[in-house]
């Protein structure tokens, strides 16, 4: 459970007369399933990459349950964010060359040496929740709605307190997009992960309690 709290938060590029993102102040409980929306270029990669500690704030604080990432540096900030945020991605970053159940525990393998107990288990209870029984199938012979159910289990793994999708049904046919949409917000309710997704998809906004909107850098109220 990660509640979140922004202030002051401005992120400046080279470049860029006005700042990419300009929040006075956003605050969300934990547990919160939030839309983010906008046009093209408005921030929402930005925001983000912000929130999960990918890009430093220029100016601000980003708190995360009393964590504050812009006083983190780089490696802390990553050891952070392996511990608490599953990310899910538009086009997937998976493996070629591995298994569904390997894709699911390899960013555990990475970041603790030797996988922890129990979590070999939870990629396969994880994977029969997604629908996908064929745990052995070489991912990418499976199919872009079974890719992106794969990219969810791996997200939600190593229990996250916050889980960040962009774009996660924007490659996806509507039946698939329509299953993932429902795989992300049920499965983040049912561990009580705060969820936060941008997204043009009607349909998965929808199904999100609360929607944020974009619109040069600022959020409209
Ligand atoms: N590294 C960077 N250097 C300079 N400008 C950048 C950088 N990253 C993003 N921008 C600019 O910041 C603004 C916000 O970009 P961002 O990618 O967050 O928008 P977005 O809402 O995610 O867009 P889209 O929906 O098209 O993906 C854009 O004007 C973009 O060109």
């Amino acid at each position: 459970m990660s509640d979140l709290l922004l202030r002051d938060v401005v992120v400046r590029f080279p470049g860029l007369e006005s700042p990419a993102l300009a929040i006075p102040a956003l605050d969300l409980p934990a547990g919160a399933q939030v839309a983010l929306t906008g046009p093209s270029g408005c921030g929402k990669t930005t925001l983000i990459n912000v929130l999960t500690g990918l890009e430093r704030v220029s100016h601000g604080r980003v708190a995360w349950n009393g964590t504050d990432l812009a006083t983190l540096g780089e490696g802390e900030r990553d050891r952070w964010r392996a511990a608490n945020v599953g990310l899910v991605m538009q086009d997937f970053h998976l493996f070629p060359g591995l298994s569904a159940l390997e894709n699911v525990l390899l960013p555990q393998r990475l970041a603790r040496f030797r996988l922890p107990a129990g979590v070999r288990d939870e990629a396969v209870r994880l994977l029969g929740r997604v629908g996908i029984t064929r745990l052995e199938q070489p991912i990418e012979t499976m199919s872009r709605g079974q890719m992106q159910r794969v990219a969810v289990a791996r997200a939600l793994v190593a229990r996250p307190g916050i889980i960040v999708a962009d774009e996660p049904t924007a490659s996806l046919d509507g039946a698939s997009g329509a299953a993932v949409a429902e795989l992300l917000t049920g499965l983040a309710g049912e561990a009580g992960a705060t969820l936060i997704v941008a997204s043009h998809d009607p349909r998965l906004v929808e199904r999100l309690g609360h929607t944020l909107r974009l619109d040069g850098g600022r959020l409209e109220s």
